[in-house]
């Protein structure tokens, strides 16, 4: 498995042209662009985890029928410092890295104060992020990084805490119709008021503001939920959306911030922090976005570990949701690179496999129903919520899969009824072998998959004037064991799960995170955009040109 996750791999900065088999639809013009971890090995250092490799964009234009593929290292403050030493000199999620042993006793005060009052690093390995007209790659520290979505080179580096109190922000925004990012974060360190964060960017600089300015400064705190633990903060990847609500999971999967302080001192790794604490309630919270105002009934589950939530809707005043869950925290153990590359079949064994877990909250609890009731009459979904004595409410999933993870859906429907999930299909292991599109209401399920093909996130584009939920293709890159097989592009039409075109490179692909989609239509909106403004105001020209 070294072959897939331990190796370093080599950038194509050129656009490569990719060898086309089949037919791409005519319609499908615009640049995938994916993030993920491609370095894992600096100078004789080695980082311990796969989460903790450095950035590697790369990308897939698809242009009249014709992919040209690139790539390029995140040139991150992280990325650079570490080339410039020939080692490892930041710290990651899974590697505590100490910059110079030698260095004086001043310099050394100063290392421990940056790994007590987080500091953390700008290796943004996990998703990619828009803001408007410009993109990001993110993880899940205060730093994000602006990239060229065409030529994927590195930009400005944003501080989140610049403009909102947190010290963590999860790699899943949300966006509304209009562009807007709705994100959530982690206040860790402010007057020791450990907090959730909903905050909100605008796309662009609201009206009646004065113009030109960032559109980040004028992020606004959407609600704050005190974390029940001061010390001991939930970790989450992802939340949820409706049309008028959010859905955050605090789940027993803790951040331990006292070990965090004394975790450099301790060479512990800033992973070594995080535990799992079965014996724990899962709290359901939810905001109402009219309100801005968390609702006061106390729901919760039993103990799960979720990273992402696939999607959610309102119905019959109800909230629905989706999540794929676990029953432990074993997935972020199983990616020690230790336990990838020895013996990965005996090592990287899930003891919870992920399942696509329905809840339905009541957004009402009727006082006169019984202790003890079920507070859903939703006919969709057998998921329950139980009315207890304190009049908190217990809530019980549907299980609706076995076996997936870096579920997609078709982002028109995000935050509302919708049918399809389009997953990768993990079993045994958490990598995953298939592709896989589950349809929640005939309970039924599409496959895609080949022999030594590694595939990843599976990406929805919807077909121009898209009728359907499932009308669009399916975008997926693939990288192979076989040695006689290239690395490829896939493209499946999205309704019968078909292959309607692979394009296979001949390059050092690397198996990626997460990722979006760019059309050329966007970028044409943007050209004309850009050239109006040029004529508005021949003042001086924000952004990379994107010609
Ligand atoms: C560096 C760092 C972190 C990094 C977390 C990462 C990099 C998580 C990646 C998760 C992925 C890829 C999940 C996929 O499902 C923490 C723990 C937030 C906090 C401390 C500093
Ligand atoms: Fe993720």
């Amino acid at each position: 498995m070294d072959i897939i996750f331990g190796r370093n791999r080599k950038e194509q900065q050129e656009p490569v042209r990719a060898k086309v088999t089949g037919k791409i639809p005519a319609w499908l013009q615009g640049t995938l662009l994916r993030n993920g971890p491609g370095m894992h090995t600096v100078g004789e250092s080695r980082y311990n985890h796969w989460f903790d490799g450095l950035a590697l964009l790369h990308s897939f234009t698809i242009r009249d029928g014709e992919v040209y593929y690139r790539s390029k290292y995140l040139r991150s403050d992280t990325y650079n410092a570490n080339i410039e030493a020939n080692r490892i000199v930041v710290s990651e999620f899974g590697t505590m890295a100490y910059p110079d042993p030698c260095k004086n006793i001043f310099s050394k005060a100063f290392s421990y104060l940056s790994h007590t009052i987080p500091d953390f690093t700008d290796n943004c390995l996990i998703n990619i992020m828009k803001c408007g007209e410009d993109f990001y790659a993110t993880s899940e520290t205060n730093y994000i990084r602006k990239i060229n979505p065409q030529t994927l080179e590195t930009l400005e580096k944003v501080d989140y805490r610049k403009y909102v109190a947190v010290n963590l922000a999860t790699s899943h925004p949300h966006y509304d119709e209009a562009g807007n990012v709705l994100n959530m974060g982690t206040s860790i360190v402010e007057k020791g008021k450990t907090k959730y964060v909903i905050f909100k960017i605008p796309a662009t600089v609201p009206e009646g503001k004065k113009q030109g300015k960032s559109p980040w400064k004028h992020t606004e705190v959407f609600c704050s939920i005190p974390s029940r633990s001061l010390l001991s903060p939930s970790y989450y990847h992802s939340f949820g959306v409706t049309k008028n609500y959010v859905i955050f999971l605090e789940q027993p999967f803790r951040l331990d911030i006292l070990k965090m302080a004394t975790a450099y001192i301790r060479r512990m790794s800033w992973a070594s922090c995080l535990a799992f604490h079965r014996e724990e309630k899962t709290y359901i919270h939810i905001i109402d976005q009219r309100t801005r105002q968390p609702v006061q009934t106390k729901f919760y589950t039993d103990a799960m570990v979720v990273f992402h939530h696939v999607n959610a809707y309102e119905e019959d005043g109800c909230i629905v949701f989706d999540v794929i869950a676990y029953e432990d925290n074993s997935l972020y153990q199983l990616f020690y690179l230790a336990n990838l590359n020895q013996d990965f079949k005996e090592n990287s064994r899930l003891t919870s496999v992920p399942t696509l877990r329905r809840f339905a909250v009541p957004l009402h609890v009727d006082k006169n129903a019984e202790v003890g009731s079920n507070l859903i009459k939703v006919a969709s979904t057998t998921a329950t919520a139980l009315k207890e004595e304190d009049g908190q409410v217990y809530c019980q999933p549907e299980f609706l899969y076995e076996g997936l993870e870096l579920p997609r859906v078709n982002y028109a429907h995000n935050g509302k009824q919708y049918r399809y999930v389009f997953a990768a299909g993990v079993q045994w292991s958490p990598i995953p072998t298939k592709i896989i599109k589950y349809d929640i209401l005939t309970k039924s399920s599409l496959k895609w998959r080949e022999d030594d093909c590694w595939p990843a996130e599976p990406l929805f584009v919807p077909a121009p004037g898209a009728k359907d939920e499932d009308d669009g293709v399916i975008l997926s890159a693939i990288v192979s064991t076989d040695p006689q097989k290239l690395p490829f592009l896939l493209i499946l039409d999205a309704k019968s799960f078909t292959e309607l075109a692979r394009a296979s490179v001949d390059v050092d692909m690397h198996m990626d995170l997460h990722g979006l989609f760019i059309t050329d239509m966007d970028w044409d909106t943007k050209k004309q955009a850009a050239s109006e403004e040029q004529r508005d105001r021949a003042s001086d020209c924000h952004g990379a040109p994107l010609t």
